[in-house]
This record gives C-alpha cells, structure tokens and sequence, in this order.
C-alpha cells in the first residue's frame, strides 16, 4: 500500500529523473527470484544523489514516528536498503541493524550485524518489493531473535498479488513510498518510455513469472 499519491508520484518522478529506471525489453534482467523482467528500478542510484536521499530519508523517517511511534532498532534489509536503512536510523536517531540474506560462513556467522536485543521493537527499511521473499526473509530472521517487528515501509513495490499474499501469510504490515502503477502513470506523463516499449510492459504485467521463461 503506498503512503499517499502525492508521495507516490514525487518518488516515482526522482527516480525517472536519476535513471534509476531501467527498460531493456531486449536483454532482459534476471531478478532476485529468477523471474525475467524487461524493467529494473535501481533504488541504490539514490544513495549517490544527496537530493534524492533526503527526500527518502525524511518521508521514511516520518512514517516510522507517524505509524509506529518510537521503535527501538531500525532494521535494513541486506544490501540494497543498508544505505537508506542507516539513513532513516539517522533521522530518528535510533541504533541500526542490517539483515544479510543468510548467515555468513565465516567470522562470527552473524546473519544480523548489529547490536539487537529480544523483545525490542524492530522497523524494517527494505528498498524494494518484487515476490517479497527477499524482505519475508529477513523478518524470519528477526523474529528468530524474538524481537516484534512492527512493520516494514519499502521505497518501491510491483504491487504483484503474490507479494500482497506473502505479507498477509507472514502477518507483516507493508507500507512504501511508490509502486509501479505510479510510476507507469508519472512516465507517461513525461514521455518517459518509448511506444514500443509501453506494449512490452503491459504483455509483461499479465504475467510476470513467465515472461521469458
Ligand atoms: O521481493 P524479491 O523477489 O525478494 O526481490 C526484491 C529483492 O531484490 C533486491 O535485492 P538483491 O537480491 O538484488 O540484492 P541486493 O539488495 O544485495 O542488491 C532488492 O533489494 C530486494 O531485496
Ligand atoms: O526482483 C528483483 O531482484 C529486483 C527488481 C528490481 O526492479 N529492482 C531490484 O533492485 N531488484
């Protein structure tokens, strides 16, 4: 569920204006999950672009007071939302953890880097939402630290049902800042992406899983 149009779009019209966007229908880009995708939403570029990352690190912040009051650990999901996630920490000043995808093979084996205590209320920052999986696995590994994760706010989501039906089964609230309905509609608006390619992204959107498959 996005915050609010008006920040749905904003955040939609940064990202178009720093290229984070990327559409090449012709070599597709292999997703986290393995699916195909003739587009890309690079949130990492952000952290490059001071501007940008303010207007992020602000709403976010905002939204982690407005929506869950004081937590006690801000939480990034490993390694696109570690930059934002610190970020937001920042703003709040509140301590930051970040969660890797899996516990490391050497070292200390730590899948969470970061002081963490159990029963502290955790809020996860996680760039971006495709399947959900990546994000639902980082929660996992929270709740394995019995700390209560209040919820999670993204910067972008496909909207795909089966991240929606992932979060619901998980019993995890997700809030972001945009999705691709707006950014969709804000690229029209601007002339952003070519004819050719506006009918490759609606053949793609009606069944993402096997495009390309
Ligand atoms: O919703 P999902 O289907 O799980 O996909 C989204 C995940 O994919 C990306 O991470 P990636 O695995 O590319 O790693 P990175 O964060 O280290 O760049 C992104 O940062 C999300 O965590
Ligand atoms: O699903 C992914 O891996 C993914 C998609 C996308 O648009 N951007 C991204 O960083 N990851």
């Amino acid at each position: 569920m996005v915050l609010d149009k008006d920040t749905a779009k904003k955040t939609a019209e940064l990202l178009l204006q720093i290229n984070a966007i990327k559409l090449e229908p012709e070599n597709p880009f292999t997703w986290a999950s393995g699916w195909k995708s003739p587009i890309y939403c690079d949130n990492r570029i952000m952290l490059s672009y001071p501007e940008v990352r303010n207007f992020v690190q602000e709403v976010m912040a905002k939204q982690v007071e407005k929506l869950y009051g004081k937590p006690d650990v801000i939480a990034g999901v490993a390694t696109g939302a570690i930059g934002i996630g610190i970020l937001v920490a920042e703003a709040l000043g509140l301590p930051f953890v970040y969660v890797r995808p899996e516990p490391k093979s050497h070292g200390r084996q730590n899948q969470i880097e970061g002081y963490l205590e159990s029963g502290q209320n955790v809020v996860v920052i996680e760039d971006l939402i495709s399947t959900g999986k990546s994000s639902l696995n980082a929660v996992k590994a929270l709740k394995e630290q019995q700390v209560n994760v209040m919820g999670m706010i993204a910067i972008f989501t496909y909207g795909f049902s089966v991240a929606t039906s992932n979060f619901q089964e998980e019993n995890v609230s997700l809030h972001t800042l945009s999705d691709y309905n707006h950014l969709i509609e804000q690229a029209s608006e601007t002339n952003y992406i070519q004819e050719s390619h506006q009918q490759t992204l609606l053949e793609w959107k009606t069944n993402p899983q096997q495009w390309k498959q």
